[in-house]
């Protein structure tokens, strides 16, 4: 069927964000990439970002490999028209593996060619324009293959991760599922509940928004039309967790009612622990961060500037963090570092006359 090598032609099925994206990066790797789409509009745009060149029903005995990436309700038809019009691997990018799987196995379609994955990278955003040839980079990429899979179709799939930059992890299609209830759906679903105790408040209460508020919510920006067709395909694994959250949440409220201090400190150490359970970067274990706050004017290369005087003192930046202060012509940015190098890059820093501040 294949030797495992991708040598393309990638053909690319959802020109939109997670599509382009991997049209860009397979286009990076000199691969070659159709891009189709049911809006012609959005085939346009990505082939002029430079993600591929359109396709062409002819070009479908050359193809081989197809990245089906529609939204979830029609995950399931687009992998079986893939699976009939040629003899090529196919794969697909959505946030649930159990549908798209059950759909095409109902329809007695030949199974062998066709392996689920979905890369954990993505945006708040949509559509071709917000994608990136970066957006998998070093990023965990699930390949779920079922017990009909041909081996030499998900080492194909597999390459297409490494491709991409992304990190590949096996896992079959219900644990996949049981996995992003936990990591994505349930923070996505809890996320909204926070979000939307922001949306008719106070402009004087929402102007201490701080990076708080900015980090829990994050994801509730996503497009709605999306997760809610992500949460139904997945109701069954997300409803056993809300279970769990309604039974912790009636705990707090009965805390928080009785002051009952100690239990309101057990359940906010249950979060501490949660949050160190979350593996670091490439999978790693969490590596713990300092962070170093520097005051930036807020002038055009004033950032670059700070982040080419990080990298000449030989300090890595985790992740980054930035505050605009109203009423004053500056940002605060927080620089997070490894714990045993942040003194060296705050000393550094101030002797290059930033000026920092706890
Ligand atoms: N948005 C995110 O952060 C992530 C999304 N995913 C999954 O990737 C898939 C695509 O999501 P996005 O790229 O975010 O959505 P998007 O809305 O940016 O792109 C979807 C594209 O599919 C096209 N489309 C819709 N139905 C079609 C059909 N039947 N045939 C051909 N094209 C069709 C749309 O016109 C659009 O261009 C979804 O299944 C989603 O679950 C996976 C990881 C992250
Ligand atoms: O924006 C983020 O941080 C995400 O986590 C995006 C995302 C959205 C949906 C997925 O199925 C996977 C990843």
């Amino acid at each position: 069927m294949t030797d495992g090598a991708l040598r393309g032609p990638v053909h690319v099925v959802g020109s939109g964000l997670l599509g382009t994206s991997v049209g860009l990066a397979c286009r990076r790797a000199g691969i070659d990439v159709l891009l189709s789409d049911r809006s012609s509009e959005h085939v346009r745009t990505a082939s002029g970002l430079g993600a591929g060149r359109p396709y062409d029903a002819q070009d479908a005995p050359t193809v081989q490999l197809v990245v089906v990436a529609v939204p979830p309700d029609h995950l399931g038809a687009e992998v079986l028209a893939a699976l009939s019009s040629g003899n090529a691997v196919v794969t697909d990018v959505g946030s649930i593996k159990g549908q798209p799987l059950a759909e095409v196995r109902a329809a007695g379609a030949d199974l062998r060619r066709y392996v689920g994955s979905h890369p954990m990278a993505g945006s708040e955003r949509s559509g071709p324009l917000a994608a990136s040839a970066l957006l998998f980079e070093g990023r965990p990429w699930a390949v779920s293959p079922h017990e009909d899979a041909d081996p030499a179709a998900v080492a194909l799939v597999t390459a297409l991760v490494e491709v991409c930059g992304g990190v590949p992890v096996t896992l079959a299609p219900d644990q996949h599922d049981l996995a992003v209830a936990r990591t994505s759906h349930l923070p996505h679903l809890m996320a909204s509940l926070v979000a939307g105790r922001l949306a008719n408040a106070p402009g004087e209460h929402l102007a201490l928004s701080g990076q708080g508020v900015r980090d829990v919510t994050r994801v509730a920006a996503g497009d709605p039309a999306l997760w809610e067709q992500i949460i139904t395909a997945n109701a069954g694994a997300v409803l056993a967790l809300l279970d769990e959250v309604q039974e912790r949440l009636t705990s707090l409220r009965h805390a928080v009612a009785g002051g009952e201090r100690a239990d309101l400190a057990a359940l906010l150490g249950e979060g501490v622990t949660g949050t160190r359970a979350i593996p670091g970067k490439h999978g790693g274990p969490v590596r713990p961060t300092a962070s170093v706050y520097v005051a930036v004017p807020d002038h055009p290369g004033e950032l670059a500037r700070l982040f080419a005087d990080a990298g000449e003192i030989g300090v890595n930046i985790e992740d980054i963090h930035i505050d605009h202060d109203p009423g004053r012509p500056v940002g605060q940015v927080e620089l997070l570092v490894d714990v045993d190098r942040a003194a060296t890059l705050a000393d550094a820093l101030e002797e290059r006359g930033w000026a920092l501040h706890q």
